[in-house]
């Protein structure tokens, strides 16, 4: 495992709050952000202060948390929001242009040379009020490749931070943005990247470690998926890859992570679906006969990692597709020790309760069925 080289920064009371109807109340921004700090998360992009005075308090909010954790804002490239963001007592800033030829022509309706002149602008102010900044290319992922570079160079001839190479609408796939992020990083070496993936295509998690892969130092997160249409990246599944597929160890506390998720489903009134990877609440439940025999004679033999990992606990669920090794363990975590043959008498009306309800059985269920077998 190698050592921790990679920064997160957890975009969920940004990005996150962005998903069309989700608001979080200041309590809740301070919670989420104090679990985030705590398990070790290096960054949080903690709103937007141009929306005004309330989304400013609550900024100062958490910069009077005093977190390790450093904060940054999300700016358009313009001075007044960049003095929002100071008035708000943050020192580090997004300073963030759409960089996509379609974004420039259609949405901001200017040109590339007036990007370039605003980000001199909006960077410039920014670094002489001393900011740690990084700079958003917004649609970077449909933008002509040496039009970022330029964009970086100056970026970094004027002493901006790092790049945030942004997949705005998730069309990337993982090669793509591995292609694209090393391009960006053999053209302007000197200057860190940071990659911010989309989900609309069922890729964010893939595509960040891709970029990171490619060389990004910087890793954009939501917990749970949060953001804008499909959502960003999850924070779990992001953290959780980088370790167990490729490799790399975050430093980040995973402990708390279903904690975690079920706190920000809540604030965001988004339930998590029990299937959601890594944190689900089904996700380490085994019914099919051949795995829960599979899971209970050793459980890497169906986990690739420990559920306790993530703060998970293995189900072994009774159901249709059951086989007698599952069931006999249910008994035994009911304190009921059945035998082999008495197992595979029960088989049959186990898939029938199964059949008829169109669901696992119950402990309940269970014990009337034991207590029938006993009785016959
Ligand atoms: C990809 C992303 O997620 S980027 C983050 C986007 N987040 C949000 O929009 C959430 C918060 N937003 C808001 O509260 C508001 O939109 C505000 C305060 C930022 C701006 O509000 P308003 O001034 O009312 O403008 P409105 O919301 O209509 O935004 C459109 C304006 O922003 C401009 N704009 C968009 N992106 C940028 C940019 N990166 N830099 C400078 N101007 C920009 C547009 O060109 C347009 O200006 P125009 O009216 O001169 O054509
Ligand atoms: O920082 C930026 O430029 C925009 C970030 C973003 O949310 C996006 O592009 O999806």
């Amino acid at each position: 495992m190698s050592e921790p080289t990679i920064i997160i920064d957890d975009t969920t009371l940004r990005d996150g709050e962005q998903t069309a109807g989700v608001v979080f109340s200041r309590r809740d921004k301070i919670a989420i952000a104090r679990m985030l700090d705590s398990i070790g998360v290096q960054e949080l992009e903690c709103g937007i202060p141009a929306m005004g005075k309330d989304e400013q308090s609550d900024v100062r909010a958490l910069v009077d948390l005093g977190l390790n954790a450093r904060l940054i804002t999300w700016n358009r490239a313009t001075v007044p929001d960049i003095q929002a963001s100071i008035d708000s007592g943050v020192t580090a800033v997004d300073i963030s242009l759409s960089v996509s030829d379609i974004m420039i022509r259609n949405k901001i309706r200017k040109t590339r040379e007036w990007v370039k002149e605003q980000l001199k602008v909006a960077l410039g102010f920014a670094k002489g009020k001393g900011l740690y900044v990084s700079v958003g290319g917004e649609d970077a992922s449909r933008a002509d490749l040496p039009f970022l570079i330029e964009l970086m160079q100056i970026t970094w001839a004027m002493g901006g931070d790092r790049f945030r190479f942004c997949d705005t609408l998730g069309i990337l796939d993982p090669f793509g943005t591995f292609d694209m992020v090393r391009a960006l990083r053999t053209a302007v070496p000197e200057l860190p990247l940071e990659v911010h993936t989309h989900n609309d295509l069922g890729m964010a998690t893939a595509n960040a470690i891709a970029g990171i892969r490619a060389g990004a130092m910087f890793v954009n997160t939501t917990v749970n998926g949060l953001g804008e249409r499909a959502g960003n990246a999850a924070l779990e599944e992001v953290i959780m890859g980088l370790k167990h597929a490729s490799g790399i160890d975050t430093g980040i506390d995973t402990h708390r992570f279903r904690e975690l998720s079920l706190f920000v489903a809540k604030a965001s009134n988004r339930p998590l679906p029990a299937w959601k990877a890594v944190v689900g609440e089904r996700v380490f439940a085994h019914e099919s006969g051949l795995h829960a025999d599979g899971v209970i004679k050793d459980p890497r033999n169906y986990e690739g990692f420990d559920p306790a990992e993530v703060g998970l606990v293995r189900q072994i669920v009774v159901g249709k597709h059951s086989g007698t090794s599952g069931l006999i363990e249910r008994y035994k975590d009911m304190g009921i020790a059945i035998s082999r043959s008495e197992a595979m008498h029960l088989m049959d009306k186990v898939r029938k309760i199964a059949q008829q309800t169109r669901r696992p059985l119950n402990n309940n269920q269970l014990i009337k069925l034991y207590g029938l077998k006993k009785a016959a």
